[in-house]
């Protein structure tokens, strides 16, 4: 379903619904008429059940290889959820089915209680506003950290918009806050080729930030990072907690444990343990198949 479709049902049920109460007083039961009326706005995420993102028995095999197998996982909004597992564990594949790359077999993926994700293709999906960063920074070298935080605004519109493109005051505000936010306003006018590795991660963070998305979700952010670079990366996590929710996929347990709240750890395609990071470290089968490698 487009989002012009989505609107356009949206305005019909709330018709219904107005005509509703005009003829008997009465609203629908709370939760449906409530569930309606925040359709209103395409791409809104209706997030007053508690959850941003839901996942529920998803599957796809490869070949007859199950990557993902009857996993069940859901996000709160304005969390910041770490994810840990073995390699294979099927960590970037769900990630994969999140954003659209890859339709699951079988299973449910909503963002929010109303967008059903397997019904959009992957550039629809970052338009509602989930974001995906991979693990190798993919910052364009050749322009500053200025052009390629603009250019993320960019993005969407056509080649004559484009070429017309000017900031308004509201953009040059929100490019200041990521700025400051990503530890880059002192490097603005700098190429993004002279940027050391962390700096391109944290500008290409910025790229998505640019585009407000409500969930981001981040592969192995600190790989190859250094030490000073993955704290500050750790304290960037934490400025974004709340305002935005987080999935992260990270190895480097120091990292998790200075940003995270809940830990879910993914073994063979489906959820093995989650809770703090001392709940799972000290779980058996965590120990078994993953930490006490
Ligand atoms: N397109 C594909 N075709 C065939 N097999 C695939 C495909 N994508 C993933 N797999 C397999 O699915 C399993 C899960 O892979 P995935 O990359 O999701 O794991 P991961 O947890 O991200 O691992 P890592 O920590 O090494 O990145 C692996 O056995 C992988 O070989």
């Amino acid at each position: 379903m487009t989002p012009d479709l989505l609107e356009q049902g949206a305005k019909r049920v709330q018709a219904h619904v107005a005509a509703l109460e005009a003829r008997t007083g009465q609203t629908e039961s709370g939760g449906r008429a409530a569930g309606f009326s925040r359709l209103a706005t395409p791409g809104e995420v209706d997030v007053t059940h508690g959850r941003i993102l839901y996942l529920e028995d998803v599957s796809v095999s490869f070949d007859g290889f199950k990557a993902i197998n009857n996993l069940s996982l859901d996000i709160a909004p304005g969390e910041l959820r770490c994810i840990i597992g073995p390699n294979g564990a099927g960590k970037t594949t769900m990630m994969d089915i999140i954003t659209g790359k890859t339709k699951p077999n079988t299973g449910t993926v909503f963002f929010g209680s109303t967008i059903d994700l397997l019904r959009y293709k992957e550039a629809e999906i970052a338009q509602l506003g989930i974001g995906r960063k991979f693990q190798k920074p993919t910052v364009f070298e050749q322009l500053t950290v200025f052009e390629n935080l603009e250019l993320a605004l960019k993005t969407n519109k056509g080649v004559k918009a484009s070429m017309f493109f000017k900031l308004d005051s509201a953009q040059r505000d929100r490019l200041a806050e990521v700025l400051h936010t990503i530890h880059l306003a002192e490097s603005v006018h700098r190429l993004a080729g002279n940027l050391s590795h962390g700096q391109k991660q944290w500008l290409e963070i910025g790229m998505l930030l640019m585009q407000d998305p409500k969930l981001l979700l981040l592969d192995e952010p600190v790989a190859g990072m250094t030490d000073e670079e993955t704290e500050r990366t750790a304290e960037l996590f934490l400025s974004l907690k709340g305002k935005h929710s987080l999935m992260v996929v990270e190895h480097d347990m120091s990292f998790i444990r200075t940003i995270s709240d809940i830990v879910t750890v993914l073994c063979e395609g489906s959820v093995l343990a989650q809770g703090t990071l001392d709940q799972v470290q000290a779980d058996e089968r965590v120990i078994e198949v993953y930490l006490g490698r």
